[in-house]
C-alpha cells in the first residue's frame, strides 16, 4: 500500500502532482521534500494552481522519516543535489519514479537507490507552465509507467494501485524503453527549438519555418540515433507526438522554453548534449541537435 508520498521539486509537474495527490488522499499524504535553504524561502507559499489558492505541506530533507513513494521533479541541473535531498525519504519498501525528460534520470537514480524500486515512467500530453507561484496548464496529460525488469513488477502492481486509488490519469506500458526513447525524441525537438527560436507550441507547429524544419530534424535524428541503440522508434511515433502536441495550448510553452524564460540553466545537456556524443559514438550525423545546441548556449551565456 503506499499511503505517504514524497515529491522533490515543487515546480510545475511537483505541483501538478501534489494537487492530485492532497485532493484525493489529503493533504497530510503528501509532502515536498526539500534542502533547509529552500524551506526557508519556500515555507507557507500560496500557490496559484489554475486560478486556485492551494497550500502544500513542507518539510525539510532533515526531519522526514521514509515515504512509500518518492517522486522526483526536479530539472536535470538539480538532480545530483536531489539525490541527496531524498535520501532520508528512502527506506527498505520505498518505490521512487521519476517524473524528469529524458532518458538518463532513471539510471542515475538506480544507481545510487538501486534499480528494483524504481518504477520507468514518461509524463507525457501536458502543458504545465510555472512561472512564479502560479501554475497553469490546460492539460493534465497522464503517467507512461512499466518495468525494464522483472524484479521491478511487484512495485509497478503497488504503483498502479495507488494509481488506481487516487485517479491519477496513468497506462501501463509494455516496452517502457520505447515510450522514454519516444518522448526524448520529441523534448529534443519541440523543447529545443522553442527555447532555441524563443517561440511556444503554435509557432513550433507552424508548417513551413524554419523552427518547424529544425524541430522535425532533430527529432528524426533521435529515430536514426535510436535505431542504432536497438529501439526501433518510427515516422509512426515521430507523428504520434505531433499529434500530442496539437491537443496542447498554442500559446504555451514546453519547460525548457520556461526556463529561457526565467533566464534559468535549461536541460539541453540532457536534450542535444546527450544526443551529440552518442550519435558520434556510432557515426551518424545530428547537424540539427549540433545547431540546437551551440544556439542554446550562446542564449544561455548571454543572461
Ligand atoms: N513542465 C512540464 O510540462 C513537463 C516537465 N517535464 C520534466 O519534468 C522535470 C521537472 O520539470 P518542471 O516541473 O517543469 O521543473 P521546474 O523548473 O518547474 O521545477 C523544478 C523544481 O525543482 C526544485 N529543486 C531543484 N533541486 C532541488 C532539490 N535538491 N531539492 C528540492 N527541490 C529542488 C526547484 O527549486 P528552485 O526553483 O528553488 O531551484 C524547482 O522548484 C524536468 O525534467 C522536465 O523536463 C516532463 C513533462 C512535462
Ligand atoms: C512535451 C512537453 C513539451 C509538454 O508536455 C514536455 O515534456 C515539457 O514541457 O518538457
Amino acid at each position: 500500500m503506499i499511503e505517504k508520498t514524497a515529491i522533490i521539486g515543487m515546480g510545475a509537474l511537483g505541483l501538478l502532482y501534489a494537487d492530485q495527490i492532497a485532493s484525493a488522499k489529503g493533504p497530510e499524504s503528501v509532502s515536498f521534500v526539500m534542502d533547509r535553504e529552500r524551506y526557508e524561502k519556500y515555507e507557507g507559499t500560496v500557490f496559484v494552481c489554475n486560478g486556485q489558492e492551494k497550500t502544500f505541506r513542507m518539510e525539510c530533507c532533515q526531519d522526514v522519516s521514509p515515504a512509500d513513494l518518492v517522486i522526483v521533479a526536479v530539472k536535470y541541473n538539480g538532480l545530483a543535489g536531489a539525490l541527496d535531498t531524498m535520501k532520508n525519504c528512502v527506506g527498505k519498501d520505498t518505490v521512487i519514479l521519476s517524473v524528469m525528460n529524458g532518458i538518463s534520470s532513471e539510471k542515475i537514480i538506480g544507481e545510487r537507490y538501486g534499480h528494483d524500486r524504481l518504477i520507468d515512467t514518461v509524463a507525457q500530453g501536458m502543458d504545465a507552465m510555472k512561472f512564479g507561484n502560479k501554475l497553469t496548464y490546460t492539460k493534465k496529460g497522464e503517467l507512461r509507467i512499466g518495468a525494464e525488469d522483472a524484479c521491478q513488477q511487484e512495485n509497478l502492481a503497488r504503483v498502479a494501485a495507488y494509481f488506481d486509488e487516487i485517479q491519477m490519469p496513468y497506462t501501463l506500458e509494455e516496452d517502457i524503453l520505447h515510450r522514454l526513447w519516444g518522448k526524448f525524441m520529441l523534448n529534443v525537438g519541440v523543447n529545443q527549438t522553442c527555447m532555441a527560436y524563443e517561440t511556444n507550441y503554435g509557432g513550433a507547429l507552424r508548417e513551413g519555418s524554419e523552427a518547424n524544419e529544425t524541430m522535425l530534424a532533430a527529432m528524426r535524428e533521435v529515430i536514426a540515433l535510436a535505431n542504432a541503440e536497438g529501439i526501433h522508434l518510427t515516422e509512426t511515433d515521430l507523428d504520434e507526438y505531433i499529434a500530442i502536441l496539437r491537443t496542447l495550448s498554442p500559446e504555451g510553452m514546453p519547460s525548457m522554453r520556461q526556463d529561457g524564460v526565467s533566464r534559468r540553466p535549461s536541460e539541453v545537456e540532457m536534450f542535444a548534449g546527450t544526443v551529440i556524443p552518442m550519435a558520434a559514438r556510432h557515426g551518424i550525423p545530428v547537424p540539427a541537435n549540433t545547431f540546437l545546441y551551440d544556439k542554446i548556449k550562446k542564449i544561455e551565456a548571454s543572461y
